[in-house]
């Protein structure tokens, strides 16, 4: 299946300049988020995944149904202020902004295999940070999976060394 077609491009949005990668008009045909999903719960299998750790919000889009379809768990990686009990933090910075990550420092066994789920590699500044949150928990990044890459950005160079899956390019 050609992915790209249900992908809807919007110039400027957030900023001027920023062609906005918008995912809803994907995930809301079902056959369509169904085979995405699907290829990712392939690729997780193969890796022996353990344990699904996403960002907010559009990282849950990804990995809440990945780990459904393979019975195991799921952790949220949200913005500060959002998570209710102990967590760990990380600063990060991305294409149009900079925030804090923060996890429960519960979410993850040591040694669980994490198989890390956002829509959209950009300059990889959330994904770098989330990687940071896991393995100070002790977790092995053993996958990452996105829907999009943008390869006009330098993501990819912050990841060296992970295993990357993305379904399509830009
Ligand atoms: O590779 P990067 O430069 O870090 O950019 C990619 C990130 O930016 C977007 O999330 P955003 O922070 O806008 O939050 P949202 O999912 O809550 O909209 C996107 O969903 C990725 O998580
Ligand atoms: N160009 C883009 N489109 C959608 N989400 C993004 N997150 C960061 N850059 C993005």
């Amino acid at each position: 299946m050609d992915l790209k077609q249900y992908v809807t491009i919007v110039p400027d949005y957030p900023k001027k300049g920023i062609k906005f990668k918008d995912i809803t008009t994907l995930m809301d045909k079902g056959e369509v988020y169904r085979y995405a999903t699907d290829q990712i719960v392939e690729y997780a299998r193969e890796k022996a995944i353990d344990l699904v750790v996403g960002p907010e919000a559009r990282g849950f889009i990804i990995g809440c149904p990945v780990a459904y379809a393979m019975g195991i768990g799921f952790a949220p990686v949200r913005k500060d202020g959002k998570l209710p009990r102990e967590v760990v933090k990380v600063d990060y910075g991305l294409e149009y902004g900079k925030d804090v990550l923060t996890i429960h420092k519960d979410a993850i066994l040591p040694g669980q295999r994490v198989l890390i789920t956002d829509d959209l590699l950009a300059t990889g500044g959330t994904i770098e940070a989330t990687i940071k949150l896991v393995e100070e928990l002790g977790g092995v990044v053993a996958g990452i999976a996105f829907l999009i890459e943008l390869t006009y950005l330098d993501g990819r160079d912050k990841l060296d060394g992970y295993d990357i899956l993305t379904l399509m390019k830009y």
